[in-house]
């Protein structure tokens, strides 16, 4: 069985605030054309599920086409994070990581998903050696990004990226039981880019 974890992209779909809003439309339709429906897409590539290419913060970091594809596919664990205003390395006291290498973390604190949120559960700039210690090469959030929304810094996205994690935002994990899954979001092969929107889907885990 599929759980999609992915958001649907639409005009209503939530934009960072000041970035480019989504749109889709039919610019060439079959009766212009004579054969088909052609269809033209303008959107952030934070929009909706998507992973960040370190060039997103980066000016020297890594572009979409320089990704590794195998960080986007495998095992993957999910963890329930709820509750919480930020997360550190103490929130996985009582949780064993060791030796997971892609980490979703569900935060359910994007609750209206028609609006961008006011506020998301952010993570700490601690949080990435940490996750790297583990073994943690790509982190899942249900929130559209790792660090505060008004944050200049980055910190939490400049760690990881230090640390080697990649960075996949804007899940939606609403629903999704904590364990051990099978992860497929792959980015687009754009040649130019800060990220890209990904499908991201979970499998149940069959065994290692
Ligand atoms: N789309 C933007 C437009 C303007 C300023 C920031 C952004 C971001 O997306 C940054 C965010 N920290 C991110 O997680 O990727
Ligand atoms: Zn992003
Ligand atoms: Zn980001």
């Amino acid at each position: 069985m599929i759980i999609d974890i992915s958001r649907p992209l639409h005009t209503k779909t939530p934009t960072w605030p000041g970035d480019t809003p989504f749109s889709y439309e039919v610019s060439w339709s079959k009766e212009q054309s004579g054969s088909v429906n052609v269809g033209k897409l303008t959107m952030s590539i934070h929009t909706g599920t998507h992973v960040d290419a370190p060039f997103h913060f980066d000016n020297e970091g890594k572009q979409t086409c320089e990704l590794p594809l195998e960080r986007y596919i495998g095992k993957a664990r999910v963890v329930d994070m709820i509750g919480k205003q930020s997360i550190g390395s103490s929130d996985f006291q009582d949780l064993d990581i060791k030796g997971v290498e892609r980490l979703l973390l569900r935060t359910s604190s994007w609750s209206n998903s028609e609006m961008f949120p006011d506020s998301i559960t952010y993570l700490e700039a601690d949080l990435a050696p940490y996750l790297a210690a583990q073994g943690v090469q790509l982190i899942g959030v249900d929130v559209p990004s790792v660090d505060p929304l008004d944050s200049k810094k980055l910190l939490a996205h400049h760690a990881l990226h230090r640390h080697g994690i990649h960075i996949l935002e804007g899940l939606d994990l609403e629903g999704v039981n904590p364990g051990d899954y099978e992860l497929v979001a792959l980015p687009l092969a754009l040649i130019e880019g800060d990220g890209s929107p990904v499908r991201a889907i979970l499998r149940s885990w069959k065994g290692d």
